[in-house]
Order: structure tokens, then sequence, then C-alpha cells
């Protein structure tokens, strides 16, 4: 495959986690969260180049990480915005600044620790399909729709519904002309594949992985740590 680059958008502020730090800065198995994310791209062998996108402010500190880690694949440090989407842009765009060469986007959260090189290359490969693709594991609960009074609107056929995680995987033009247009539209999606889903692309699934869990809520810092833990012991080859 041609080359390929990340954006990891860490430029979030956990409202959720409702923590003295942003969640993506908390140490879990002895490293900011965001670091394993990071470390896990730089395993990555089919990713030549990462964008990092950090909190306004944030920079210093971000390079601070690099620096640390020794993250050799981040080429640029930036600064988000107020929404996830606007700072997937940003990171995107400085990505092309630095590497105007890369021909396929990953877009990862860096609230997501557990991801794997494995995870990383399936996403990669599925999307040479139709030019985008999304990590998705089938749900494993019975999902309800709920009117605004908490009332069960419908229950939506369940064989068909997977709980998507990123990495998601884009032909870059693809990826930066559903951002663009989104941004001309006023359209704001909660993921980046709904943006390129709006230009009449198809998305294809591949396999995510259950433990991808994303860092939201402070029962999953817990919860990261334990897998974090197990996977450590598991030792590098079968990550
Ligand atoms: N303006 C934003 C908002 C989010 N993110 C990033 O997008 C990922 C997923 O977002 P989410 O889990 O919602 O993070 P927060 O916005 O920080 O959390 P919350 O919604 O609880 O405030 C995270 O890695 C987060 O840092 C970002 O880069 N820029
Ligand atoms: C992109 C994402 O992680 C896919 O599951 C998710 O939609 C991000 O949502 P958030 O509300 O920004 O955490």
């Amino acid at each position: 495959m041609a080359t390929a680059g990340a954006v990891i958008v860490s430029a979030g502020v956990g409202k959720r986690m409702n923590a003295a730090v942003s969640k993506q800065y908390i140490p879990v198995g002895g490293k900011p969260v965001v670091v394993h994310a990071l470390e896990a791209f730089e395993r990555t062998a089919s990713v030549d180049a990462v964008a990092l996108v950090v909190g306004a402010g944030d920079e210093a500190y971000g390079r601070e990480l690099v620096e640390t880690y020794g993250l050799r694949k981040v080429v640029a440090v930036v600064s988000g915005g107020a929404e996830r989407q606007h700072s997937v842009l940003r990171g995107l765009e400085a990505l092309l600044e630095r590497r105007p060469e890369t021909a396929w986007a990953l877009v990862h959260d860096g609230a997501r620790p557990l991801v794997t090189p494995d995870v990383v290359e399936r996403c990669l490969a599925a999307a040479a399909e139709t030019g985008a693709s999304v990590p998705g594991v089938p749900v494993k609960d019975t999902i309800k729709i709920a009117d605004a009074n908490g009332l069960v609107a419908g229950t939506p056929e369940r064989s068909s519904l997977w709980a998507v995680q990123t990495p998601q995987a884009f032909r870059v033009d693809l990826l930066l002309e559903a951002h663009r247009r989104a941004a001309a539209d006023g359209f704001l999606g909660t993921d980046d594949a709904m943006l390129v889903e709006r230009l009449g692309v198809r998305v294809k699934i591949a396999e995510g992985d259950y433990r991808n869990i994303k860092v939201t809520t402070p029962d999953d810092l817990e919860l990261a740590e334990r897998l974090l833990g197990k996977t450590e012991n598991m030792g590098e080859r079968e990550r």
C-alpha cells in the first residue's frame, strides 16, 4: 500500500471523566493514555507519519511527550478545535503540509490506548476496497430507541448493528473533501466515516477489537489499566 499517515486527536477536555487533567494525559500502565495510542502507531509497519493534535496551550507538553517516549513518527504537534471534527481537520492539514505524498489517512482517538498494530493494518486493508473503512465489533446488547420521555420507540435488529471504533481509514483526498464539505454545510458528525458517508461513499467495516475501548468515564480508566496489564503480560508478539 502507498504511504499512510495517522492523525491522533487528543484535544478534548474530558468532561465526562471530570478529572483535574484531560483524560488522555492520565497515566495508565505507567504512561499517559495517549502515549499508548502513539506507541501502537510507532509499531505499525504501514504507517510512516503521525500528526498529534492537542488542546490549545498544550503544544509544548505534546512535544515533550514525543521527546520523552522517543516517538519518531510524529511529524507535527498542533492545536485542535472546539469539536473533535475540527481537531481532525487541523491534524489532517498539518500531516499533509509535512507529508504531501500521504495517500491514506487514519484518524484515531488519543483516548483509545488499547489499539493494536493488527487493528490498524486491518483497517488500512479494508479501506482499499471502497476508499473508507472503520473498525467495528458486533453489538452484544439489545439496543432500544427511546423517545424524549424514556419510552421505547423501537428495537433495531441486532444482527445489523456494529459498535464502531477508531482508527478509521480513508483515501486522503476523500477524507479532506468530506471534512471541507461538512464544514461548509455546518454538519457535525460523531465520527469521520459519517462525513464520508454524506458523499455517497460506502464504508467497509473491518474487524475491530472489543478491548479497543475509548476511555470516557472513570470506570473506563480502571478497565484500561487491567487490559493494559494483561496485554503487557502477553508480550509483544501477540499484541
Ligand atoms: N475538541 C475535541 C474534542 C475531542 N477530541 C478528541 O477526540 C477523542 C474522542 O473524544 P471524546 O472521548 O468525546 O473526548 P472528550 O471530548 O475529551 O470527552 P468529553 O466528551 O467527555 O468532554 C479524544 O481523544 C479527544 O481528545 C479532540 O481532539 N478535540
Ligand atoms: C469516533 C468515535 O470514537 C467512534 O466510536 C466516537 O464516535 C467518538 O465519540 P465522542 O463523543 O467524541 O467520544
